[in-house]
């Protein structure tokens, strides 16, 4: 969808912010620009929407060349957010949303009823839309953003650190919802962060960039993670790697063991029978007992994973555990058996070596395809 090729930027101050830059963003997919302040992030999202242009080289979108389209109308194709959510401050919420249909000549009425579309698939009330734009929390006016950027339902979206300026629990919220919406309207997003956890999360493609605009890498998040391609990409993926890549896995191929559990109105089980899971009449997991302890000894809490859970919040639940066995229910709640700490570190193992195979296939591949007469 996005194809750049051999393209640099340098500013009339000599700055190179781009050097020679060959990147492919898939379409319906996230690619995210990561790496350290002042490595060619915002400048290379730019160079899509024509806000800057290369110095040299192609940028294509859809296979045009973006140089030969006329700024304005390529920018309807293109919604474009950025982390103060630029917002008009006299403008109601809603009028903010309405304001690219409106210029596309769509008359009040369907612009706003588009508007008013919009703010609830971003999670917000209709009174919100009367409200202005300080009216609003810091993660309420970045939902607007979004909704604004995707009032003229444009195939691509430019995101520049959209997220930036939250706390992290919203933070972690507004991405939450971004992969939600991302489900249902498979928009091909370029999302720039500095923040290699965001990156991870949301990314199907991480571009690691370093200082001078050089891009060092382009991979799926696993791969990265498995098969950094230099010390630089594997500082900036920081020391625990491993627990990231867990992050990306989920509890569904891991076995289940059956559960030795006790109903909350059972006797107490007799001494040195193990740690017992307690569950209601619903089977639903409440605690675990500890038989061996005292009869006054409270249950220990338990966090009932599901199969959409990572393997990173099972090995944490695992820790936490007193036998290290984790509950696993269905999607009521309801126990459907328990794993233990063992398996969950034999598939995570497993699931690295995985990925590093794939991740080395991958540099074969390439490295096969740019020899003369290569084969893939
Ligand atoms: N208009 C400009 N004129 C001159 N130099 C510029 C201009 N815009 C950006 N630069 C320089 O180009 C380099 C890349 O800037 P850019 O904003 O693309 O980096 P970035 O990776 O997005 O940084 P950050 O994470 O801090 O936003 C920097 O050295 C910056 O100072």
């Amino acid at each position: 969808m996005i194809k750049f090729d051999a393209v640099n930027k340098r500013f009339p101050n000599g700055t190179t912010a781009v050097h020679d830059l060959t990147l492919e963003m898939p379409e319906g997919g996230i690619t995210v620009l990561v790496g350290s302040s002042g490595c060619g992030k915002t400048t290379t999202l730019r160079m899509i929407n024509r806000m800057v242009d290369p110095t040299s080289g192609t940028i294509r979108l859809g296979g045009k060349d973006v140089l030969e389209q006329d700024a304005a109308e390529l920018r309807r194709g293109i919604g474009y957010v950025i982390q103060q959510s630029g917002l008009f401050p006299h403008r109601t919420v809603l009028d903010n949303i309405a304001t690219v249909p409106l210029l596309l000549g769509w008359g009040r009425k369907k612009a706003r009823a588009r508007a008013a579309e919009l703010l609830e698939t971003v999670g917000l009330t209709a009174e919100a839309g009367k409200r202005y734009p300080h009216q609003l929390s810091g993660g309420q006016q970045q939902r607007v953003g979004v909704a604004r950027a995707l009032a003229a339902d444009p195939p691509v979206l430019l995101m520049d650190e959209p997220f930036g300026a939250v706390d992290p629990v919203v933070r972690t919220q507004l991405q939450d919802e971004l992969i939600r919406l991302q489900r249902e309207l498979n928009k091909t997003i370029a999302f720039v962060t500095h923040d290699i956890d965001e990156a991870v999360r949301l990314g199907d493609r991480i571009a690691v960039f370093r200082t001078g605009g050089h891009l060092v890498q382009c991979a799926a998040p696993a791969e990265l993670l498995a098969r950094p391609a230099d010390d630089f990409v594997a500082d900036f993926l920081g020391a625990e790697r491993e627990l990231k890549l867990l992050s990306l896995t989920t509890l569904a191929e891991v076995p289940l063991q059956r559960a030795t559990t006790v109903r909350e109105d059972a006797p107490a089980p007799p001494a040195g029978s193990g740690p017992l899971l307690v569950v209601s009449a619903r089977n639903e997991p409440l605690g675990w007992l500890d038989p061996s302890g005292t009869d006054a000894a409270p249950l220990t809490p338990v966090r009932p994973l599901r199969d959409t859970d990572t393997l990173l919040a099972a090995l944490n639940e695992s820790i936490a555990s007193p036998a290290g066995l984790i509950a696993r229910v269905d999607a009521d709640g309801v126990l459907t058996g328990v794993t233990s700490r063992e398996a969950i570190h034999e598939h995570a193992g497993r699931r690295h070596q995985e990925a590093a195979r794939a991740a080395v296939s991958l540099t074969e591949a390439t490295a096969l395809s740019k020899t003369p007469g290569g084969t893939v």
